[in-house]
This record gives C-alpha cells, structure tokens and sequence, in this order.
C-alpha cells in the first residue's frame, strides 16, 4: 500500500526519512507541506490531484492543553476543529457556525468537529490515547486564548495543521491518520521548557512501527 507521510517541517520527520533509506522502504512518500494551514492545504491539495495513496498520516509535535499528559507522549487525534476562522464581536469570538456562515453538519464537518471515521487502522497501531485538536495560526500563549479555545472547544492539544488535513482527507475520501506528539503544554509561553526533541523521537519511534505495519517492513 501506497503511505503518504505529511508534516510541516522536515525536523519532525527526519528520524523517520533515515529508516526509509536505511531499509529502502519504497511504498512510502513523504511530504514537507511547511509550518500552518495554507501551507498545508495547498501541498495536500496539489499532491491530492495526482496522487492516491492508501493511507496519509500527519505527524508532528503539538501543544498539549492536559498537563497530566507527559511530555513526548504519542496521540492518536480523532477530532479536529479550526479555532481562529471567524470573527470577533465586542471582544467576544465567534466562529463560522454561530455567525451562521458555515452549517454545523455541512461536508465534511460533523456537528463542527472533522472527525476521522478511522476507515483504515493499521493493526499493530498501540492503543494510543485519542484526543481532539484544535489548530490555530498562532501558537496560543495568553490566558484569555487559552479560557477561550478550552470553553468552546475542550481541545486536548493545539497544533498549526491538523484541521487542514482533516478536511484535506475528508473531502478527497482518503483514509487517514493524525499521529501527534506532545512537546509543550498550551501556557504562557516560555520556550525553555518544551522538549522538542524528545517529542520527536517518541513519535518517529511510533511512525516507524506503523509503517512497519502497514508496509510489512
Ligand atoms: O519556536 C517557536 O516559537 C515555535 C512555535 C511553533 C512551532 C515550532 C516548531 O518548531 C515546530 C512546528 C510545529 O509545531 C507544532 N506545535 C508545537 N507546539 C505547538 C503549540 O503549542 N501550539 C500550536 N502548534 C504547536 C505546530 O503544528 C508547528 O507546525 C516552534
């Protein structure tokens, strides 16, 4: 089966491109859409025109909103939801579905979420944590945002694409998955204490061993 590997940035995935050229892995094809939603629409969008694959997985690090979740642990997210696309309103935020621009349950939202109906799992997939997320333009780091996102919302963790590759796949029919890990909590910002690395290796070590699955590697 033909797998489509996208993340924004090459950091993220670099593990994972050393192991496909160690074990000449062919079926695999990985994509660098760069960091945010129009990035990310576009090169899934123009790879999407041509291509077909199987299976496309997300895989990046993201923000988690739970600080009982550890640093680098790997989620699987279901859910999506964008979480700046609207307007504001005498200091009130509202999104597209209460201004009544979108419909709650217009393609491919379902009751404002784009959820992923899981239609390909890959069998030797752990059992990992699924959780929702939201997808901002900008990393959130201020305490009204932050109230702001958790009430309307309940986001377990906060990235810059996922919900463009939700409804990239969604709309295009192709089955897929959003492997995120944590490499920072949602809070006032203050960059010492993320662990990137560590975020990376633990979800290039789940990427590997879901390809392997998937490739029979
Ligand atoms: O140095 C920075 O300020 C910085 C800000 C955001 C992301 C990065 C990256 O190096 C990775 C890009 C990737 O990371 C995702 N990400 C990670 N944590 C968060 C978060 O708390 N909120 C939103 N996005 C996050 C995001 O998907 C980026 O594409 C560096």
């Amino acid at each position: 089966m033909k797998v489509l590997v996208a993340a924004a940035t090459q950091a993220e995935v670099k593990p994972l491109l050393d192991w496909l050229e160690e074990t000449k892995t062919r079926e695999v094809e990985v994509l660098v859409t760069g960091i945010g939603m129009a990035a990310t629409a576009y090169s899934l969008g123009k790879y999407f025109a041509k291509n077909r694959p199987g299976i496309a997985i997300q895989a990046g690090i993201a923000g988690s909103f739970r600080h009982e979740r550890p640093l680098g642990e790997v989620l699987l997210v279901t859910r999506e939801i964008f979480g700046d696309l609207g307007a504001e309103d005498r200091g009130q935020f509202t999104d597209l579905f209460t201004i009544g621009l979108w419909q709650h349950d217009m393609h491919p939202f379902t009751h404002h979420y784009l959820i992923n109906p899981l239609t390909l799992f890959p069998e030797n997939l752990q059992p990992l944590p699924q959780v929702t997320g939201v997808t901002v333009n900008t990393v959130s780091g201020e305490t009204a945002t932050i109230a702001r996102l958790e009430q309307l919302y309940q986001p377990d963790i906060e990235s810059m694409e996922g919900a463009a590759f939700h409804y990239a796949c969604l709309v295009e029919g192709v089955p897929f998955l959003q492997l995120r890990s944590v490499s920072n909590y949602v809070e006032i910002r203050d960059k010492s204490k993320w662990n990137i690395p560590l975020a990376v290796k633990m979800l290039n070590d789940t990427l590997k061993e879901t390809i392997a699955g998937l490739t029979s590697k």
